[in-house]
């Protein structure tokens, strides 16, 4: 299985160039609101056509500028899923989960439907309509019907945003445990991080129409190779840096040296560090450890932001340096803490950029 894109396109204030290949790992595209994800499905499934490129589907040519070959929608075989769910409100669960499924025989054709009902169990509720679902069923119906077609590509656009939390996350994992089964390609779009690492196995990012970063999610997410793939996959804490040794270097805004566990050269412009990774010193003698005072903190329900003042580092406007983000249990052992507090950062958890 493998589907490779390579398109541009240019509209007005924006232009999309994009070159990847993604196989049976399901691939997840991160980026920011107008990165150009969903033009870039949209290109995949027919629905825009690039300037120039050409798209690649397991052998077959689904658009190619050059040899003028543009396949509509319907000869591309894919399942599309939209953030909106897209069902038919005149139709009930069976008709629109059968919908695309083309010329099949009768009984064919209500065997698939019911093997798609139960995979969604929603058994019993064949006969009710879009109307009379809630959320979360109308959005597992939709992809049911996205999979009926038994497509060779699934491209699912932001499929959980409008769910909340708690069904967002059952969907999620519905979702991962029905693609398990799944041996076509799927593209995953979304800017919800935590999700893109619960369903993906590799990872794009995308900004400004053009690809930051890909690979492996673990590597992509504690090696983003550029600050705005660093910031897209979650990481709050920068500085500028300089380059002392193979092994060290000098976090300028910060006002600290450190040691980093991988190579890094003299090209080296800045240096991150995710906020949950920072941890208590127990020797001071230890690599990279530093003090600070807390400045104040926020809270969500299950996690405290602490935000950092350092001992030798540029003043900011904001008045701190770094983000600690830590359990509650962990915040009420720190309470009685004397100040400063003296952190450490691993030098395996240094994003180097
Ligand atoms: N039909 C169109 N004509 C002109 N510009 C468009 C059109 N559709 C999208 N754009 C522009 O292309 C850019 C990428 O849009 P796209 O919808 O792909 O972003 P996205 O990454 O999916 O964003 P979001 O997360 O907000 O959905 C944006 O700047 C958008 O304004």
């Amino acid at each position: 299985m493998e589907l490779y894109v390579n398109i541009q396109k240019k509209l007005q204030g924006f232009e999309l160039d994009l070159s990847f290949t993604a196989s049976g790992d399901i691939l997840g595209l991160l980026g920011a609101s107008g990165s150009g994800k969903s033009m870039t499905l949209r290109c995949i499934a027919g629905i825009e056509t690039p300037d120039q490129g050409r798209i690649v589907l397991n052998g077959r040519t689904l658009f190619d500028s050059e040899k003028g070959i543009n396949l509509s929608c319907r000869k591309r075989k894919l399942g599309y899923l939209f953030q909106n769910y897209a069902l038919f409100p005149n139709m009930t669960v069976e008709e629109n989960i059968g919908f695309g499924i083309g010329n099949k025989k009768r009984d064919e054709r209500k065997a698939i439907i019911r093997e798609k009902v139960k995979m969604i169990k929603l058994e019993g509720l064949e006969k009710r309509y879009p109307s009379q679902l809630s959320g979360g069923q109308q959005q597992r119906v939709a992809l049911a019907r996205a999979l009926a077609v038994d497509p060779e590509v699934l491209l699912l656009d932001e499929p959980f945003s409008a769910l909340d939390d708690y069904l967002r996350s059952q969907m999620v994992k519905q979702l991962t445990e029905t693609l398990a089964d799944y041996s076509g390609v799927t593209l995953f779009v979304t800017h919800n991080m935590d999700e893109v690492y619960r369903v993906c196995e590799k990872l794009a990012v995308l900004s400004m129409g053009k690809m930051e970063a890909m690979g492996r999610k673990e590597e992509v997410f504690k090696y983003p190779p550029s600050l705005v793939a660093a910031q897209l996959t979650g990481c709050k804490n920068f500085s500028a840096a300089r380059y002392i040794a193979p092994f060290e270097l000098e976090a300028l805004e910060w006002g600290m040296r450190l040691k980093t566990k991988r190579r890094i050269s003299n090209l080296i412009n800045n240096v991150g560090v995710h906020a949950h990774t920072l941890e208590i010193a127990l020797d001071e003698n230890e690599e990279n450890v530093f003090r600070c005072w807390p400045k104040y903190a926020s809270e969500t329900p299950s996690r405290i932001i602490i935000y950092l003042e350092l001992d030798n580092a540029q003043p900011k406007q904001d008045y701190y340096h770094l983000q600690w983000e830590i359990s509650k249990q962990t915040w009420t052992t720190l309470q009685d803490k004397p100040q400063p507090w003296r952190l450490k950062i691993n030098p395996d958890d240094l994003m180097i950029i």
